[in-house]
């Protein structure tokens, strides 16, 4: 086998080639009227769809002209703030918003402990799953773990290629259910094998929540607080669902379109969401707060923490990607809705666990970050804090490892993918195929 190092040198080189015969001028996209990205040099989306799953709005109309506004998030008909707000100070909702998103109406009192019944009733995984499938290849990358799982429940499914809407709906409704135990099984394997901790897997509870389970089945002694499992509870139901256009739901629709079974779509709508512009900032958040405390004396000296702020920006620091993470948004102006939210709970909890210093130092970044992209990059449409901005803050104080982050957003977000699933499956049947200009020159010899 070629050593790595020589493979090295043969893609240095093959770079350049590459990097050649594929490099496209930005300015033919201008010229042939070509969104890059799906959307228009002032960050609006190309229309690809009709959903009644969720509205996001970011502008409004004033006087005839479209200003910013701050941003407000739907789930089926409801404002996400007031669904979390109706919910009684101990009462725990995911169950109930996930039935809400899936079916589309809200659930009477039956129909909601039916629906927690029966996603109870569903945590369980085939036999030996966790000891041959999860526990096999550790790694500290929880989203291709899970992803891998998911593809392998797929061979313990009799009905696995039926695309009728009862099975995807089944199926969906079961992935929800066994996500957490893929997610921290996986993180178990991973903190044994790999970190060399003691290894503990607990069983999930049918009679707890999603959130209470996440938390039970993560610590040894399977101990937490109500406040711990409201905060999960409530940042799980903030992730859910986000319109059909964000990248991992619209890997969602497109897969569903070609007529694939449900666990291909969810593994394919995984690998969209780990990418660090898309739910894997969570994790680049919390590696660049770090990275930020190691050069910065003082948390509270603006001037020095803008300074290196503007050295991420001009991909001088950290992962030199030139993106500070946790800020900014494809459809967001002034404010993402979930930051507030987060904001919240952020300050109760740093108070009572005694961060208040780290929570200075992002609260400068929150204040300077916005400001310095805007006036380095070319923003049109406002830039702020988006959601994943403090979620790591809090998973943080309540103890989830940061390799399961990412995981935390697909745990929430599966929900709004099996929304939009069987919304394409009962409404489009037409395979999303759009159209890509060729500026390809023939050769003619040979
Ligand atoms: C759950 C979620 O998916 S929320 C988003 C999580 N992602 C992040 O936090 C990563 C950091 N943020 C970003 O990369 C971007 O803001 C995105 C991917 C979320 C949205 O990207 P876009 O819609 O392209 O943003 P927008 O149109 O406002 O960008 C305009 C310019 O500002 C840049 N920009 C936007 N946000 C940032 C940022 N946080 N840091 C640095 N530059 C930024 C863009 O790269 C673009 O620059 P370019 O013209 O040189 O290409
Ligand atoms: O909508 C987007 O582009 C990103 C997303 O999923 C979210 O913010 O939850």
């Amino acid at each position: 086998m070629m050593s790595l190092m020589k493979m090295n040198e043969y893609v240095a080189t093959q770079e350049k080639i590459c990097e050649k015969n594929d490099y496209i001028a930005p300015r033919l996209y201008d010229e042939y009227g070509v969104n890059r990205g799906l959307r228009d040099d002032r960050g609006v989306g190309v229309l690809t769809g009709l959903t009644n799953i969720s509205k996001i709005v970011s502008s409004k109309v004033q006087d005839g002209k479209k200003v910013p506004c701050d941003g407000e998030l739907w789930y089926r008909g409801y404002r996400v703030e007031n669904l979390i707000g109706s919910l009684g100070e101990d009462e725990l909702g995911f169950e109930k918003v996930a039935y809400l998103l899936l079916m589309g109406e809200l659930p009477n009192a039956e129909e909601q402990h039916e629906f927690e019944r029966i996603i109870g009733g569903l945590r369980t995984l085939p036999s030996n799953f966790t000891r041959d499938v999860i526990m096999k290849a550790p790694t500290e990358d929880i989203m291709n773990s899970m992803t891998r799982s998911i593809l392998t429940l797929a061979s313990y499914d009799k009905n696995a290629k039926d695309t009728g809407v009862n099975n995807s709906l089944r199926q969906c409704i079961q992935l929800i259910s066994e996500f957490p135990m893929l997610a921290v099984y996986g993180y178990n394997a991973y903190n044994h094998y790999v970190k060399n901790d003691s290894m503990f897997i607990h069983r999930p509870a049918k009679n707890l929540s999603t959130a209470e389970n996440i938390l039970m089945l993560l610590r040894p002694d399977k101990k937490y607080s109500k406040v711990e499992a409201k905060v999960l509870d409530t940042a799980l139901i903030l992730h859910m669902e986000h319109g059909g256009g964000n990248n991992s739901t619209f890997t969602t629709r497109v897969v569903t379109s070609s007529g694939s079974d449900t666990y291909s779509t969810m593994a394919a709508a995984m690998s969209s969401l780990k990418g660090p512009k898309h739910g894997g900032a969570n994790i680049k958040v919390m590696e660049m707060m770090d990275n930020i405390r190691e050069h910065i004396k003082d948390y509270e000296d603006k001037d020095e923490i803008e300074a290196y702020l503007s050295k991420i920006l001009n991909k001088e620091a950290f992962d030199n990607k030139g993106l500070i993470y946790g800020m900014g948004h494809a459809v967001y102006s002034l404010s993402d809705p979930r930051e507030r939210v987060f904001k919240d709970y952020v300050v109760k909890l740093a108070h009572e666990k005694g961060r208040e210093k780290d929570l200075r130092l992002y609260e400068n970044i929150e204040e300077l970050a916005p400001e310095l992209i805007a006036k380095q990059r070319k923003i049109f449409k406002g830039v702020s804090p988006n959601v994943d901005f403090y979620s790591g803050f809090v998973y943080d104080m309540l103890g989830i490892p940061m390799e399961l982050y990412t995981a935390m957003f697909a745990v929430a977000r599966i929900v709004g993918w099996s929304a939009h699933r069987i919304e394409e499956l009962i409404t489009n049947n037409r395979i999303m195929r759009p159209a890509y200009m060729s500026i390809m020159e023939k050769n003619p010899q040979i």
